[in-house]
């Protein structure tokens, strides 16, 4: 899907522009045309004025002289003023596009592409928007106006229009073989870059790992391997540029002294006027300037195309579901797994193989309950809740809430409904009220307060002098990772969502905060369907049902009261305890895949499912 090309991107961006392309288009005509106009004025000096003494023709020819320059002055700067104009509405319009994408494509769409690789289409619009609006725009505009000086050349001087149009091909020729070699070396040097900024990324991500492990000596060279790599490719494209702009000068000389010279035998045998020689040059050089232009801007032009089929393979994956186009009703929260199948690499085995999960109802209103996913590490836990989230899309079966498809709702309907809490806790640079409040921006104080307090969030807040309006820091950096995995539960209680869907939410808090986090959980469990992947039993303890999922596929699942026993726990662990213990599921306790591969499968080797105490701090309840 990623490969299909999809153009109306562009359409969309040059539509609104056409008038002012024209607009241009038409100064520059002027512009060109007063251009004829020095050419002429020379002719006239060289022809009129020296040879027949004319002060008054000098004067006269001078005055309208000033007025041309004065015109083109004002033609010049009202077309720079349009062309100002373009380059901001491509910087507004297209900028905005890209970012609408890289916010609304499907998250698996997203995660395909490196941070690096995303930066390098933002970079991709300043090309669009320098071919369209810059001096390459420019270039092309008065491009179009050789047969304008061709034609006035032939006028004045034929023998050296004929020149000009034996020479003319050849510079187009080298100025398209000059932006062939250089758009392919551009092309090198760009996926180098992306690789070594892809390294600087990762190690800003990872700064924390970089130094506690002293990773300076293996990453400098592997920096410097990489930034050398596209060091070199950015010479060898520039010894390549030299190249063709010295060939380009070569040429561009060679023209002036053919002209020249044919034009001075021209002279002798009277075909020519000396006026119209120098003339016949400097239109020479008018048109002949724009060809050499277009060969040293060849490489912006050439990547515009490659550019352009970038940005397009990209516009060209569909969005997530923006709009549902009807007023939903808020869910009661009953979810049901169907024939779920979802690979992360096509051409790998499926992460999700055909799986089927119903989250009972147990609430009288039909709805909520607390239901675990446990599994071994890669089993597809996390997976699973991004596609019952609505993040990923599966590639066969549905996830259904109060028995509706999701896919038929808008990502901000998903999003009120569902409050999830990733693996990976993020937070964004703000206050904290700011981040709590981002899934429900109208969110009153009282609202975030509330969620605050319910995630255990609310009395470290209140501690600071700053309060909720504390800056959180870039990523939320300046926060504990308790303290940030508090504020990022507290932003999906926020609303009171009827389902939440946690990931392992407890990993980084401390032993009070997680149990009076299950305390507060399992009261809100009465109406709100939680689903939680979690390896530890206190948390288990608490839940409705238990699906154990392995290598993809769901190998057991049903009321917690059955599958707990199964996993070697036996009764239910107090609310308040502290000396929660763990499952430790081994790869031996795992099912083997019953034969026709789908369904539930038979547990083997339960008694290898262990629990393993905590560490019980003293003074525990
Ligand atoms: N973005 C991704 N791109 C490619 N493969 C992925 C991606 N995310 C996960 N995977 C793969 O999918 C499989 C399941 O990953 P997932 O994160 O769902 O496992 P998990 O059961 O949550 O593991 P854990 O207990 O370690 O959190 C793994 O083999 C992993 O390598």
């Amino acid at each position: 899907m990623a490969n299909t090309v999809s153009r109306t991107w562009i359409r969309d961006l040059l539509r609104p522009l056409l008038p002012v392309f024209g607009e241009v288009a038409l100064w520059s005509l002027f512009v060109n045309l007063l251009a004829l106009a020095v050419p002429v004025f020379v002719m006239q000096v060289y022809d009129r004025v020296i040879f027949h003494n004319g002060l008054n023709t000098l004067v006269a020819l001078l005055l309208g002289m000033l007025l041309v320059l004065i015109f083109d002055f004002v033609l010049r700067q009202a077309r720079a003023r349009i062309l100002q104009r373009v380059a901001l509405r491509i910087d507004a319009d297209l900028g905005r596009a890209l970012f609408g994408r890289l916010v609304r494509l499907p998250l698996h769409q997203v995660e395909r592409r490196s941070t690096a690789s995303w930066h390098a289409l933002f970079r991709d619009v300043d090309t669009i928007r320098n071919a369209l609006s810059g001096s390459t725009a420019l270039t092309l505009c008065d491009s179009l106006f050789f047969i304008l000086f061709l034609a006035l050349t032939f006028f004045i001087a034929q023998p050296i229009a004929w020149i000009l149009v034996v020479a003319t091909p050849v510079f187009a020729l080298v100025a398209w073989r000059s932006g062939h070699v250089v758009k392919l070396s551009s092309e090198r040097e760009r996926s180098l870059a992306v690789a070594r900024d892809t390294l600087v990324a990762e190690i800003i991500a990872g700064r924390a790992t970089v130094q506690a492990l002293a990773l300076e000596q293996t990453l400098q060279p592997l920096w410097e391997e990489r930034h050398a790599a596209a060091l070199g490719q950015s010479i060898c494209r520039g010894a390549a540029a030299d190249r063709y702009a010295a060939l380009g000068s070569s040429l561009t000389l060679l023209t002036t002294v053919a002209m020249t010279a044919i034009g001075a035998l021209c002279v002798l045998d009277q075909k020519l006027t000396l006026g119209a020689l120098i003339a016949a040059n400097m239109l020479g050089g008018r048109l002949i300037a724009p060809i050499t232009q277009i060969g040293l801007n060849w490489r912006t032009i050439a990547s515009l195309r490659e550019v352009s089929e970038r940005l397009s393979s990209l516009f060209a994956v569909p969005l997530q579901r923006q709009e549902n186009g009807l007023v939903s009703v808020t869910p009661l929260g009953r979810i049901t797994v169907e024939h779920v199948t979802f690979a992360h690499d096509i051409a790998a085995a499926p992460t999700l193989d055909t799986l089927d999960i119903s989250i009972p109802a147990v609430a009288a209103a039909g709805a909520g309950g607390m239901h675990a996913i446990v599994g071994r590490n890669g089993s597809g836990k996390s997976t699973l809740l991004k596609i019952i989230t609505g993040l990923y899309q599966p590639a066969n079966g549905r996830v259904l809430i109060d028995g509706s498809d999701i896919a038929q709702y808008s990502r901000r309907q998903l999003a009120r409904w569902i409050g999830y809490v990733p693996q990976e806790t993020v937070l964004f640079a703000g206050t904290l009220r700011h981040n709590i409040a981002l899934r429900v921006p109208e969110a009153s104080d009282d609202d975030v307060i509330r969620a605050a307090t319910l995630a255990g969030a609310h009395a470290f807040i209140a501690l600071r002098p700053e309060g909720y309006a504390t800056d959180a820091g870039e990523a939320g950096l300046r926060l504990s990772a308790g303290q940030r995995q508090r504020v990022a539960i507290a932003r999906a209680l926020v609303g009171e969502p009827p389902i939440l869907v946690l990931d392992e939410p407890s990993n980084a808090l401390d032993t009070q905060a997680d149990a009076d986090l299950r305390v507060r959980l399992a009261e809100l469990a009465k109406t709100t369907t939680i689903i939680i992947v979690t390896h530890h039993l206190a948390w288990l303890s608490l839940c409705t049902s238990i699906a154990v999922l392995d290598q993809g596929r769901i190998v057991d699942s049903g009321d917690a009261a059955t599958i707990l026993p199964k996993l070697g726990h036996r009764g239910r662990t107090d609310l308040h305890s502290r000396a929660a213990g763990s499952v430790n599921v081994t790869p031996q306790s795992y099912a083997r895949p019953n034969p026709a591969g789908r369904g539930p499968v038979e547990l083997v080797k339960m008694g290898s499912l262990v629990t393993t105490p905590r560490h019980t701090p003293s003074g525990g309840r």
